[in-house]
């Protein structure tokens, strides 16, 4: 997969050269490209932005920059191919493991990290003609510019690709996505030592009965769920919750 990210802090997105996706990076699984905005600027101040029209607080992204950075980033495709555009932001629609998984069978994607009070609409409307555009939000809250969001997205769905994940990590992915715990909340976990600050750890983890283990893990993931995320068990009916039972 490529991905390009346009964005006015390149620096931001230092954290993509490490772990998993430096390895899948410096492997050729992934191909990602950091674009400065302000390249595609002519003034002395390399100014991306000014106010907005109809007034309003804040300053709105001029359409002229992203207009030429978009077309010279999206335009070198091979045998013209064309990406998805993606464009942070809190008006958008909902970023979840779904759309990642989706966004993961895609072949090139481009993120254009939007600061201020957001990108000139013609922009969207614009690439719109040539290019799938999709505007999503990774929550409900107002975040300084759109980079983190493009971190969050890239990192979901940079995991999902084959061979990104390490074999162990994927079949947790696996299980978490597919099994009786799919859609559920992780519950609790522990690691050695068995006692610490006299805390002991669930002796069923220590039984060796891996039924039994498997259950209790179960049980721990509906309750973390039921207390934290209700909502989540209403795809479940009660045959689904029965069958699933019988799963584990
Ligand atoms: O709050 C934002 C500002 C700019 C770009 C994106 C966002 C955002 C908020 C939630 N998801 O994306």
């Amino acid at each position: 997969m490529r991905i390009d990210i346009i964005t006015i802090f390149p620096e931001y997105f230092s954290p993509l050269e490490l772990s998993l996706i430096g390895k899948a990076r410096a492997s050729g699984l992934l191909d990602i490209r950091l674009h400065d905005l302000r390249s595609w600027t002519h003034d002395r101040h390399n100014t991306v932005d000014d106010t907005p029209y109809g007034g309003g607080p804040g300053m709105v992204m001029k359409p002229e920059p992203w207009g030429e950075a978009l077309d010279a980033v999206t335009g070198g495709g091979e045998e013209g191919a064309t990406p998805r555009l993606i464009v942070p932001a809190p008006s958008g629609l909902p970023f979840t493991q779904q759309r990642a998984d989706r966004l993961a069978a895609e072949p090139w994607l481009v993120f254009a990290c939007g600061r201020y009070e957001g990108i000139d609409s013609r922009v969207a409307e614009d690439a719109a003609g040539r290019m799938p555009v999709e505007h999503l939000s990774i929550g409900d809250y107002v975040l300084a510019g759109g980079e983190s969001a493009t971190l969050v997205m890239v990192e979901t769905v940079s995991r999902l690709l084959p061979g990104v994940l390490g074999n162990a990590e994927s079949a947790v992915q696996d299980s978490f996505a597919t099994g009786a715990m799919a859609h559920l909340l992780e519950g609790p976990v522990y690691t050695k030592p068995p006692v610490w600050r006299d805390r002991e750890v669930p002796p069923v983890l220590l039984s060796g009965n891996h039924g039994a283990v498997d259950r209790w893990r179960r049980d721990q993931a509906l309750r973390a769920t039921a207390r934290n995320r209700p909502e989540l068990l209403d795809r479940f009916t009660d045959d689904d919750l029965d069958r699933r039972d019988q799963e584990v």
